[in-house]
């Protein structure tokens, strides 16, 4: 049996939640899911269960997911190295039917899990009705494959859903001018998709508790990073492997419209909650500049 003191502290936080839930009502929000946070069964069902909740009081999720560390355990069951430049998949043709096979996999399951709390969802990868346009990416300028570099977003399909109150999941997968499939990094696909929609807000889930000066010390996270600090963190080195891109992607996403963009340690259960509807929020918020945090400390 709960305490009063536990009811009414259960109390106060949906009280804490309500000028959240208002201010971002019908407010397109886009999360990325990826990394760590994918591989535990309780942990997707934690982040699912955030996403629907969001859908539920009157926002306007969409997720974008990743799904690597799955790519490279299917890699390796066919006797297959996985190999990277700068964070990027090195794709060949059997790579990327690999690739595609297991995000599909991953976009069902999600699909699923949404599906069973009551909620409507569709699974998508960036093929369908014309989502992700790309054309081939280079990485330090060699040719590492079928590896996309997003050059436009079909939104119509994606605002279509939204309408019709479904929940849209998109792979990362998607076409170049000749309809040929390439593999795309997510959280490239995560920025493109949240610019191109109009997005309120972009959250990044990830496998650290968001942008440390020392990413072995969690106690040097940083709650807030404007953006010219980002460009001072990449210059001198501090910003380095997976969270490169992720930063570069941030800067991209606020830079073309998107006012909110956060990481976040999806390895922490209900993340999405704490940064969406409470005071503090976590992880690290990149702002345009400092007077447009949201949170109070
Ligand atoms: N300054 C930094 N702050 C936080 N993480 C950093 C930093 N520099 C490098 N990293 C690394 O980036 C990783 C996150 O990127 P990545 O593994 O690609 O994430 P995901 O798989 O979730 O897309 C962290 O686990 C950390 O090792
Ligand atoms: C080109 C490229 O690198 N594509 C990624 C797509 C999946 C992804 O980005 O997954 P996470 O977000 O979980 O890392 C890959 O093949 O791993």
């Amino acid at each position: 049996m709960e305490s009063m003191e536990e009811v009414m502290f259960k109390a106060q936080t949906l009280i804490e939640a309500l000028p959240y839930i208002r201010e971002f009502s019908n407010k397109k929000v886009v999360v990325k899911y990826g990394g760590s946070a994918m591989i535990d069964k309780e942990l997707q069902l934690s982040v699912i269960k955030d996403v629907a909740l969001l859908k539920l009081v009157g926002m306007q999720p969409i997720i974008v997911h990743g799904g690597g560390k799955e790519i490279s355990k299917w890699m390796g069951k066919v006797g297959k190295e996985s190999e990277f430049v700068e964070g990027l998949r090195v794709t060949d043709e059997e790579t990327m039917e690999i690739a595609e096979m297991v995000l599909g996999k991953v976009n069902k399951g999600l699909v699923q899990m949404v599906e069973k709390l009551g909620v409507k969802a569709v699974g998508l990868s960036g093929k369908d009705g014309g989502i992700l346009k790309v054309e081939k990416k280079l990485a330090n300028g060699q040719d590492i494959g079928y590896v996309g570099n997003i050059t436009s977003v079909n939104t119509e399909l994606i605002d279509t859903l939204i309408a019709n109150d479904f929940i849209p999941i998109i792979a990362p997968v998607g076409l170049d001018k000749d309809y040929q499939t390439y593999n795309i990094n997510a959280d490239d696909a995560a920025c493109a998709v949240a610019t191109a929609i109009g997005a309120e807000k972009l959250a990044f889930l990830t496998d650290i508790e968001g942008v440390c000066t020392n990413p072995e010390d969690k106690n040097t996270l940083i709650s807030v990073l404007t953006l010219d600090e980002a460009d001072k963190l990449i210059e001198n080195g501090v910003i380095g492997g997976g969270m490169l891109p992720k930063i570069k992607n941030c800067i991209d996403a606020v830079n073309n419209g998107v006012s909110r963009v956060h990481i976040l340690d999806g390895r922490k259960n209900h993340c999405l909650l704490l940064e969406f509807f409470t005071k503090r929020g976590i992880g690290t918020a990149i702002l345009k500049h400092e007077g447009m945090l949201e949170h109070e400390s």
